[in-house]
Order: C-alpha cells, then sequence, then structure tokens
C-alpha cells in the first residue's frame, strides 16, 4: 500500500486528546451519534450531487451499516454517502476539523463545564473511545482514488491508498480497552434507539433495521390524523396521560424550526422550571433539556423541537442570550397563544375542558412574560357563579390569527361534545355584566370549601362571585390582577359583607326605652359580653333575605387589607396561616336565632340577675352562635372543637330539661 503522506498534525493536538478524552464529554457515548450524522450529511449531499446532475448512473438506497467485532473491539459505521478524496481528507479532516477542534479548546479550556457537551467535535470525538480510527472512503467524482486514513490518538496520522471499491465513507475505531461495550450490539441497539431513532436514513446492524421512528414533526400537519399525534405522544412519554391539545410548529423563515408541542395534563406538583422537551438537530436527538431555548413558563409543555438553527456548541449562557434563540422563543409563545385563541373562539366548550391544566399555564405565562400576556389577556377564563341563559349568553369575538403550515388540533371526548354545566367568563365580561349592581368591584371565592356561605349569599341577593381559588391563584394572580386593573376593587367574599346585601331598615329602632339603646346597639352588648373576646370585632347587620331562616345567623369576616397584612407577614416568616385571632363577627340580625336571643335576653333583664338561668341560656346560645360562623370557616383548633361538643352537649340537656 502506498502510503500518499505522513505528517504531523499541524495544530497543537498533544493537548486536544487529553481533554477530548476527559472533559469535555461527560457522555463519551455521543461519539456514535457524531459519526452518524456526518453520514447522513454524507448521503444527503451525494442525494444533492446527484439532482445537480454531478454524479454519473443512478445512486443506491441510502443507508448506513453499522458492525462490530467484540473480539477485535472494532466498531464501524459506513454509508453510501458522498465520500472524500485524498485532497477532502486533508482539507476536511486534518485541517479543517483539527483547527475548529483548536479553536474550540482554546475557547473552553478554562471552562470545559460551561461546554453544553453535544456536538463540536463532530469526527474526533470518536478519540473518547477509540485507540485507533481509520478512514476508508472513495468519492462520487469521476476518476476518484479510494483513501485510508488512520490515526492513533497521537499528533500523527496516516494518508495512503485505500481499498475501498464502492462510494462512501467508512470510518473504523479500535476501542480503547475500558470503552469495549460500544462493540456490543446490544448497547449499540439502545444507542441508536436513543439518538437516532428518527433519522430519515436506515441504520443496520446484523442486515436489520435499528431505527424505525417516522419524525411526524417533519411531516405536513395535513397528512396527519389525531391518532398519528397521539400515538406520537404516548411513544415519547410512555404510559402518561393523553395530552390535552398540541401545536405543530413549523416554519422556515428566518430560522428553522419544526416541532410538536403538547399540553400534558398537569400534576398539582407541576415543576415549572425542569423541561421535558426533546431537542433535535436534523433529527438526531440532542438532549431533554431544553431550558435555555425554551422560556420558563412554556416548560410544563411536552414534545419535540427540531432547528438546526439553534447553535449546539456554544456555552448555556450564550445561548439564553442569542439572538436566534431569543427569537425562536418568541415564536413558540407565540404559536402557543395563537392556539389557544383559536381552541377559544372555535370551540369554547373545549376550551373549558382543558382548562383547569391549561389556565395555570396560560396564567403563569402572563406573569412571566409580557407578550404572553398581551396574546392571552382575554382568554383568561373564570369558573363563576352567572348562569346565563341561552338567550343572554354572550360569545365574546376574538380575533383568529392563522397561518398557513400550521395545523391545529385537539382530543375531543364525548363529555366535551355537551354543553358545559360550569359557567365560566373573562374579567371583562364580569364587569361589563355587573357595571349597575357592582360598578368596579369584582367579588371573589378563594376556597369554596370555607367560602361557601358567603358565596350562597351573594349568589342570592343577585350578584356574581368568580373562582380565583387555585394555587396559582391565590398566591400570584390575584396581586397581579389588582396591579393590571388598578381602578378595580377585588374583594373576596368573605372580607366584608356588601352594602347591597344589608338593610338598615331596623337598625336605629330603640329596643332599651331606659338606656334609649337601638337594637342592633343591644344585639352587640349581649354578643360582646357572653364572647369576652377583646380581639373579635362585632358588628350588627341585617343580611337582606326573603327567607331569614335560610341566612346565616352569623358571620366571621376577614376584611381584605387585615388578611392581606397577616398573609404577607405570615409569608415572610415563612409559616403557614393559622387563622388570625383579629377577625370581624357580624351578627346578622335580621335572622330569628338572634331575634330570640334579643329576647331571651331582653326577659333575663327583667328577672334582673344576670346569673339567672335565662342569661346563662342567653351566654351559650351567643358563644354557639360564634362558634358555628367559626366552623363554616374551618378555623377550629382542637381545644375549640372540644369545648364546642361539650356546649353543645350542655345546651341539648337545658333544652330538654322539663
Ligand atoms: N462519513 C463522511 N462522509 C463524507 N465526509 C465526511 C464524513 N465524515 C466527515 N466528513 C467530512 O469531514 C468534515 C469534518 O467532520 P466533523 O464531524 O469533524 O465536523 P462537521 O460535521 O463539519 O461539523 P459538526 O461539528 O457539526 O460535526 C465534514 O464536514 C465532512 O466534510
Amino acid at each position: 500500500m502506498a502510503v500518499l503522506e505522513k505528517g504531523n498534525i499541524t495544530i497543537h493536538t498533544e493537548n486536544i486528546f487529553p481533554i477530548i478524552k476527559k472533559s469535555l464529554y461527560t457522555d463519551h457515548e455521543i461519539f456514535l451519534r457524531e459519526l452518524i450524522s456526518n453520514s447522513v450529511d454524507a448521503i444527503s449531499k451525494l442525494k444533492m450531487a446527484s439532482l445537480a446532475g454531478e454524479v454519473q448512473g443512478e445512486i443506491e438506497e441510502p443507508e448506513i451499516t453499522i458492525r462490530l467485532d467484540q473480539s477485535k473491539r472494532t466498531l464501524s459505521v459506513s454509508d453510501n454517502g458522498i465520500g472524500m478524496t485524498a485532497d477532502e481528507v486533508k482539507k476536511y479532516i486534518n485541517q479543517v476539523a483539527f483547527s475548529s477542534a483548536e479553536d474550540f479548546i482554546t475557547k473552553y479550556e478554562k471552562s470545559a463545564n460551561d461546554l453544553i457537551g453535544h456536538f463540536g467535535l463532530g469526527f474526533y470525538s470518536s478519540f473518547m473511545v477509540a485507540q485507533k480510527v481509520e478512514i476508508d472512503t472513495l468519492s462520487y467524482k469521476e476518476g476518484a482514488e479510494a483513501v485510508h486514513w488512520s490515526c492513533d490518538g497521537s499528533p500523527e496520522f496516516e494518508l495512503s491508498q485505500g481499498e475501498r471499491t464502492t462510494v462512501g465513507t467508512t470510518i473504523t475505531l479500535t476501542l480503547q480497552e475500558e470503552e469495549k461495550e460500544y462493540a456490543e450490539p446490544a448497547r449499540v441497539r439502545q444507542l441508536i434507539k436513543t439518538y437516532c431513532d428518527f433519522i430519515p436514513v436506515k441504520i443496520k446492524l446484523d442486515g436489520e433495521q435499528i431505527n424505525k421512528q417516522q419524525a411526524l414533526w417533519k411531516e405536513s400537519p395535513q397528512n396527519l390524523s389525531k391518532e398519528d399525534y397521539l400515538e406520537f405522544y404516548r411513544y415519547l412519554y410512555p404510559f402518561q396521560e393523553d395530552p390535552l391539545l398540541w401545536v405543530h410548529l413549523n416554519t422556515d423563515y428566518p430560522f428553522l424550526l419544526n416541532g410538536i408541542l403538547y399540553f400534558p395534563k398537569l400534576k398539582p406538583d407541576v415543576d415549572f422550571s425542569k423541561g421535558q422537551i426533546k431537542l433535535f438537530c436534523n433529527q438526531v436527538f440532542v438532549s431533554d433539556h431544553c431550558e435555555e431555548i425554551i422560556p420558563e413558563f412554556l416548560m410544563p409543555l411536552r414534545g419535540v423541537i427540531d432547528s438546526p438553527d439553534i447553535p449546539l456548541n456554544v456555552s448555556r449562557s450564550a445561548l439564553t442570550n442569542d439572538r436566534t434563540v431569543r427569537r425562536i422563543a418568541d415564536f413558540i409563545a407565540k404559536k402557543i397563544g395563537d392556539r389557544l385563541k383559536s381552541l377559544y373562539n372555535e370551540n369554547r366548550d373545549e376550551y373549558i375542558r382543558c382548562w383547569e391544566d391549561v389556565g395555570t399555564f396560560v396564567k403563569y405565562g402572563s406573569l412571566k412574560n409580557e407578550k404572553f400576556k398581551q396574546q392571552v389577556e382575554d382568554l383568561i377564563i373564570y369558573r363563576t357563579t352567572y348562569q346565563p341563559t341561552p338567550a343572554t349568553a354572550d360569545t365574546p369575538q376574538v380575533e383568529v390569527q392563522k397561518e398557513s403550515g400550521d395545523a391545529w388540533e385537539e382530543v375531543s371526548t364525548e363529555e366535551s361534545k355537551t354543553t358545559s354545566t360550569q359557567p365560566y367568563t373573562t374579567l371583562k365580561e364580569y364587569l361589563d355584566r355587573n357595571q349597575a349592581k357592582q360598578e368596579k368591584r369584582v367579588f371573589y371565592c378563594s376556597d369554596p370549601s370555607t367560602q361557601g356561605t358567603y358565596v350562597e349569599l351573594y349568589k342570592k341577593q343577585g350578584l356574581e362571585v368568580l373562582f380565583l381559588d387555585s394555587f396559582i391563584d391565590t398566591n400570584y394572580f390575584i396581586p397581579f390582577l389588582e396591579r393590571e386593573y388598578s381602578d378595580v376593587q377585588f374583594s373576596r367574599v368573605d372580607s366584608e359583607l356588601d352594602q347591597t346585601l344589608v338593610e338598615d331598615d331596623k337598625a336605629q329602632e330603640i329596643v332599651d326605652p331606659k338606656t334609649n339603646k337601638t337594637r342592633n346597639e343591644v344585639i352587640k352588648e349581649i354578643f360582646e359580653k357572653a364572647l369576652n373576646k377583646p380581639r373579635v370585632n362585632i358588628k350588627t347587620q341585617a343580611i337582606k333575605s326573603d327567607d331569614p331562616q335560610g341566612t346565616p345567623p352569623a358571620m366571621v369576616l376577614l376584611p381584605e387589607a387585615m388578611r392581606r397584612l397577616q398573609e404577607m407577614t405570615a409569608l415572610m416568616q415563612d409559616r403557614s396561616m393559622g387563622f388570625p385571632e383579629d377577625h370581624v363577627l357580624l351578627i346578622n340580625t335580621s335572622h330569628p336565632l338572634i331575634q330570640n336571643i334579643l329576647e331571651l335576653n331582653q326577659g333575663a333583664i327583667i328577672q334582673g340577675s344576670g346569673e339567672s338561668p335565662t342569661a346563662e341560656m342567653v351566654n351559650l346560645m351567643c358563644q354557639h352562635v360564634y362558634d358555628l360562623a367559626l366552623m363554616a370557616q374551618k378555623a377550629f383548633d382542637a381545644e375549640g372543637m372540644k369545648a364546642f361538643v361539650e356546649r353543645s352537649n350542655q345546651v341539648l340537656t337545658k333544652l330538654t330539661q322539663k
């Protein structure tokens, strides 16, 4: 075999190999992905040359073959791509690759950990696992001669005449002893499945094709069915619930990007910081972590993004600041917003069905990203007590933007086809509808289980209440809404009773001629005396109702400003907020029970003794009324519960005494 050239690789490669081997790549296995990517490139280059009429005759069906020999510890990757001439080997392997490797090393020597850890050295990453690398190649060019190149990891290479007879390239690695696993068929199959499953060229091992998947994101959405998208999701995320909806991304300007992003059903402990989107580059798997590419608020999404325009051989911090990456992030966010808009506008029932999960995501996105907020602010809906009748139900008009090449699909179930029973509204609709009655006030409920009584009361009086009862609502979204709608007052249903709920007809009626005290004053005094709790602010109001028996005799209120101060203090001290001792006890003077207590108390006064059985009964009743009101707020501790049970028994005994 004639040696064409023997020489030293000119750059300071003594420094390169130890670094390649040790510090740059934590995952040695990626060498195989690099070799296969090069083969795919070579195959597509040959195809292009053929289309340009540069290749004589038909080209073979593209194919990559992997051969393993465990006894010789070799692995080879063969392709029937474009091949290389001796000059090209000199240019692309000896010079270009080494010089780019040197640039690379110079740049990252000091901060090897700052590397994205993928791509960059391409072909030379083979030296992470090989003690010797050989290239056998024959160019497609007319008259080209086969070339053999070999390098044992030292700065010396050898270029000689080769024996290859078919166009293409074979790279053969003689593996280092500690890397011999890469000659095992099972290990190689697993690597191909991870990195190269979606590659559009057949990869064969032992005569069998080992990459099988169709890269669905590269297909035209028009040719895909709902089942195709679901199947693909199930393949990517096995044993997970089906996604709620998805968006197929397709653009080639100003950057090339394809992908399919799915909205999964959110788990309550969703961690917004960890992404599960898979990043591909030309159908080769790159990473499960695209935190630098995807805006944080899109992290709950799943699926695939494939873009050769995402720079992969730069540091993570450089990636975050990269202009194209920022544009890609904006593009994705916009597409997600468009997707939600179209669903909102075209299938509101379906939108509502997904809202519980999608809503958290949309609200979080609005908090995090101003542009996204502007896009979705009219799409944020709230569960409401309002019951629209078909005649008055107004469907808000939302402009829909559509671009060709995008396809929207969603999972529709049988139940979603029936009209939703839970009414939802936007804030704008709420404000418009209630302008006359409530002006610019929004009543909301943050916990239906403890504020149910209050919600009922508002509802009966025709006041509309919104439910802002998710974790994100109470902790972040309500303050956000208050900032956004600074002219609107948001009050929780248990913060105070709206004036429309009370009547003051009887309030000023004098009931004690001796002292000239009004009915309300007397009731207040009775409770103050019976409860003896200076931190509880007792108020008296008559709740308006056609059926006073149906209203609560008393309610515990937590005025908005006071409650927030307490919440904030608790948050700052990093403790959960117990039920505040300072609160308002509102006595509903129109309730028959309060009326009875008043009359009972008057009887006790006539007897002239505070210690009389009647007076004692009044005390017990007042405490009981207070406890029942607390109970509606779930504000009982163990002590309180014990006292309540004991007193209940006492009251029942007294009532049943002959
Ligand atoms: N199987 C192959 N067939 C033909 N040419 C090849 C093959 N493998 C490598 N080459 C040539 O060698 C060059 C250097 O390859 P290398 O993998 O180092 O870098 P790259 O592919 O250009 O970039 P990347 O860093 O993205 O891998 C390629 O650009 C190509 O011209």
